[in-house]
């Protein structure tokens, strides 16, 4: 079964990055959920960049605060899909120190970032890049776009 990994610098990004975790449960998607920060664990982001895809993971969702390096760090040593999350974190410099960290990569190492806290999104994103090779997950992903649009369509009646 394909499954997701989700990973971010410190568990004080849980609670921005449940809902990447949260979005691909609620599509039944695998998601193997990990702490792992390229300047506190710079072993274990090695060892986790080299060989996710060999435990079958097919996309990585990597959140990080501030001097967020750890999207890029494991882009550059995953041949996976990975999804950046910039997180707010409590001595952020309003979010921006960790949105340009993640969105200003290099050619050739490409972190497809979403919005600030945007964890959702990612997870979505994710459970598509699946869906893209997967029927019944793509399937999932449209009756979740047709419920968004019967929730807009719902709340124009009563204005
Ligand atoms: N940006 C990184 C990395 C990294 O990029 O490797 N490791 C931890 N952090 C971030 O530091 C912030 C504060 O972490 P603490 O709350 O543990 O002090 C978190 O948002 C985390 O993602």
């Amino acid at each position: 079964m394909s499954k997701v990994g989700v990973i971010m610098g410190s568990k004080s990004d849980l609670p921005v990055m449940q809902d990447a975790i949260d979005i691909l449960k609620g599509f039944d998607i695998e998601v193997e959920v990990d702490i792992v920060s390229a300047h506190r664990t710079p072993d274990k982001l090695f060892d986790y960049g080299k060989n996710a895809h060999a435990r079958g993971i097919k996309v990585i969702v990597a959140g990080a605060g501030g001097a967020a390096h750890l999207p890029g760090m494991v882009a550059s040593l995953s041949p996976l899909p990975v999804i950046g999350v910039p997180v707010k974190s409590s001595n952020s410099i309003d979010g921006w120190d960790s949105i340009l960290s993640i969105l200003q990569m290099p050619g050739g190492v490409p972190v497809a970032t979403v919005a600030l806290n945007g964890a959702k999104n990612a997870g979505i994103l994710a459970a598509q890049i699946l869906g893209s090779s997967d029927k019944c997950i793509l399937d999932k992903i449209q009756i979740y776009k047709e419920g968004l649009k019967t929730k807009v369509i719902d709340s124009a009646k009563d204005l």
